[in-house]
């Protein structure tokens, strides 16, 4: 029996994870993920999915540990590898999540409050677990890190630039993932101008140039671009400034802008496109019509980014599950080159177009990504 490798990923709604054995390439032993995270979270490996009541990533953790004993029993976790949502300017590939690292990605915490402390806060609980695995950090922030100036700055005075106020990007882990399957899949795609849309609880696009990004929708931090489950995406500063001049603090922005807004503020019902896309109320279609609009404002600008596009490419929890949304973004844009075929669509296959434009629904996993780090790393 050979020893394991754990991943894990936490996100703002879910807290994934990995079980891989270490032979290489790594061997998926178990997946899952504790979903929903609040009030009423529910635990999914495979096909099963358990009711565990109110879960926060604490609670969460103590129940991906539970569940994944029964395969790690009889082996030894030689490394834990997790997601980090953000490396800063230094992190530029996986590291060894050190002491000194650890504090480092803390004082990055701020950019990224729905990500950041639950990230660390699960290097805290791995290394409790398994003291003596390394545990290995794989940044988001990343796979953005060779953006041309243009697209990595905002036009504030250059000092801002220096001290680190730039355009990062996340998802990186995911666009990865992507563009690692087109690069052995569809090779000439991957050699081409790409834009993935990975549409999860948070959501960014990503422009693609011959497997390298160039341009994305998030920028400081993990609010820019596109509306998301409870972020609201790009907002014109002015609003910043009025509500400031209205007395809120930075503390209560903050939780209106990471917490109560996108799809959850312009609804009121839910954050959750599911529940969004089963609901009759007029305040569900009005927050799921912005929703694709700006995805698809995003596909034209990032298109011309790219100076035209060869495939788009659909990814995370809606990208890959939703044929409503997917159909929605595509809608009207033959100018463009994309055609869904409505059958392809709605049975989520791989590719989902007819046009000359391939459109395509690629389930992501960051987890591999994670896995194959570690992997690297201990070789
Ligand atoms: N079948 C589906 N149809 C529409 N939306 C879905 C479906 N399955 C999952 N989703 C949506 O995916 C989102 C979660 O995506 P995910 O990538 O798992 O999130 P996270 O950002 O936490 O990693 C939720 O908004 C959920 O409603
Ligand atoms: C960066 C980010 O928004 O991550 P997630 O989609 O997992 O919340
Ligand atoms: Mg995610």
């Amino acid at each position: 029996m050979s020893d394991a490798i754990l991943t894990l990923n936490a996100g703002s709604s879910s807290l994934k994870f990995s079980v891989y054995a270490t032979e290489a390439p790594p061997a998926l032993l178990m997946v899952g993920q504790v979903e929903n995270l609040g009030p009423s979270a529910r635990l999914k490996v495979g096909d099963e999915v358990r009711e565990i009541g109110a879960a926060d990533h604490t609670v969460a953790i103590r129940a991906i540990l539970e569940t994944a004993s029964a395969v790690l029993a009889g082996r030894s976790v030689i490394a834990v590898g997790h997601r980090i949502v953000h490396g800063g300017e230094d992190y530029t590939g996986p590291v060894l999540l050190t002491a000194e690292v650890r504090e480092k990605l803390a004082a990055l915490s701020p950019l990224a409050p729905l990500h950041q402390p639950h990230n660390l806060a699960a290097v805290e609980a791995a290394l409790t677990a398994f003291p003596d695995a390394p545990q290995i950090g794989c940044f988001d922030t990343a796979f953005h890190r060779g953006h041309d100036w243009a697209a990595d700055t905002f036009a504030l005075p250059r000092r801002f630039y220096e001290e680190g106020v730039r355009r990062y990007g996340f998802h990186g882990l995911s666009y990865d993932y992507i563009t690692g399957v087109l690069r052995r899949e569809e090779p000439e795609i991957a050699a081409g101008r790409v834009v993935i849309a990975h549409l999860g609880n948070g959501a960014s696009m990503c422009a693609v140039k011959g497997g390298r990004s160039v341009a994305s929708t998030m920028g400081f931090s993990a609010l820019d671009g596109l509306a998301m489950g409870t972020r609201c995406g790009q907002l014109d500063p002015g609003v910043l400034l009025y509500l400031m001049e209205r007395g809120m603090s930075a503390a209560e922005i903050t939780t209106l802008l990471y917490k109560e807004s996108g799809l959850k503020g312009l609804s009121g019902i839910s954050h959750d496109m599911r529940t969004l896309e089963a609901s009759d109320a007029p305040e569900a279609a009005q927050a799921i019509d912005y929703y694709t609009f700006r995805i698809r404002r995003e596909l034209g600008a990032l298109t011309a980014v790219l100076g035209g596009l060869d495939a788009l490419v659909f990814c995370g929890g809606i990208g890959e599950n939703s044929s409503t949304i997917r159909a929605r973004v595509c809608e009207g844009m033959e100018w463009l080159g994309i055609t869904l075929d409505p059958v392809a669509n709605g049975a989520n296959a791989r590719r989902i177009s007819s046009g000359p434009v391939a459109v395509m629904a690629i389930p992501t996993d960051e987890e591999r990504v994670i896995a194959e780090a570690a992997v690297a790393h201990l070789a």
